[in-house]
């Protein structure tokens, strides 16, 4: 049986860092959303173990043995207590080191086609705790929409979904690896703002301006530190007209938010980045393309 999925990226509409723990994570307040750019991820029964091919061919996602899809791979086979063998195929568009969650989106990806795949009957909530393990991101990732995450990000709940808006996604060509960032800001004299309840209650009234004006991340000024061009990229999506601009985890992706497809198509050309792409809010993390069983 092979199964073709979309693995959505995400944004953060708002991110609180709140504090350290002892084993080096930390508890966070985040606003998170599903956006429509996605990596594509095909997955078929046999193989040896896990085999993985990426496309485009070459491109750099690490180690194999920490690839978040093996992790994910391990981790369902381990609930399953059989090494299930599966062939996986993924093209990546979601740019890698950018804070839009990639690597989660994939790792989720994995889980809910391992257990469509081999028909493993997991539930949501089993397959999430499984990839909390994996990434932080990776039961948002299986859920998808607009939900508040706290804890280390995967303790979900439920929010409205925005207003319809456009976002123009920008990130220039360095990345920021996540562990760095947090690492930086325990370094950094904090001075966090309260951008949860404001981004919560723009939901709640569905009011596009209110939630432009709310959006704020914590980590923004650090990311900034070490890639000036992140700041950059912001004020270039607010001169080209965003609404709000703000930077999407720990980066270095930063989103704009535009009324309408014109402005934002407009903006996303008129801004120059190594990546850039016109995207919008999607209720869904998990897509399904098409299935058949062979
Ligand atoms: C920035 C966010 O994307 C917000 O949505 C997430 O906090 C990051 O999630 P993620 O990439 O899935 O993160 P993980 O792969 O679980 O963690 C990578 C590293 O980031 C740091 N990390 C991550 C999440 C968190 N709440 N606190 C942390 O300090 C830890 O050093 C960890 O070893
Ligand atoms: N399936 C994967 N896709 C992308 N990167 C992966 C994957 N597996 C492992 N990695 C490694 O993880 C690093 C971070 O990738 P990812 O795309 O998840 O970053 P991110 O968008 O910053 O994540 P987040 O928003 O969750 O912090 C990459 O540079 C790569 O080395």
């Amino acid at each position: 049986m092979t199964i073709r999925l979309l693995a959505r990226a995400k944004i953060n509409y708002a991110l609180e860092v709140l504090g350290s723990r002892p084993d080096g994570y930390h508890e966070l307040r985040t606003v998170l959303q599903s956006i429509s750019l996605a990596d594509e991820v095909a997955m078929r029964r046999g193989g040896a173990g896990f085999e993985l091919e990426v496309e485009p061919a070459g491109m750099d996602l690490g180690p194999p043995e920490a690839n978040t899809m093996r992790r994910a791979w391990e981790a369902i086979c381990g609930l399953a207590g059989e090494e299930l063998p599966v062939r996986v195929r993924v093209r990546k568009r979601i740019p890698p080191g950018s804070g839009l969650g990639g690597g989660s989106a994939d790792a989720a990806a994995v889980l809910f086609g391992m257990n469509r795949i081999y028909a493993l009957g997991f539930l949501e909530e089993q397959l999430s705790q499984a990839g909390a393990r994996v990434g932080a991101d990776v039961p948002f990732c299986l859920r998808g929409g607009t939900a508040l995450g706290e804890g280390i990000g995967d303790r979900l709940s439920v929010l409205p979904a925005p207003p319809p808006h456009r976002l123009v996604v920008v990130k220039p060509p360095r990345g920021a690896s996540t562990a760095r960032i947090y690492r930086d800001y325990d370094a950094e004299e904090r001075d966090g703002v309260e951008s949860v309840g404001p981004v919560i209650e723009a939901l709640e009234t569905g009011s596009l301006n209110l939630l432009a004006a709310a959006i704020e991340n914590d980590l923004t000024g650090v990311t900034v530190k070490r890639v000036p061009e992140v700041g950059d990229l912001k004020s270039d999506l607010l001169r080209a007209g965003a609404l709000g601009a703000e930077m999407s985890g720990t980066g270095t992706a930063v989103y704009g938010i535009f009324a309408s497809g014109e402005l934002a198509r407009r903006a996303a050309a008129a801004v120059r980045a190594d990546f850039a792409g016109v995207y919008e809010p999607v209720q869904r993390g998990i897509e399904r393309l098409g299935e058949e069983i062979k």
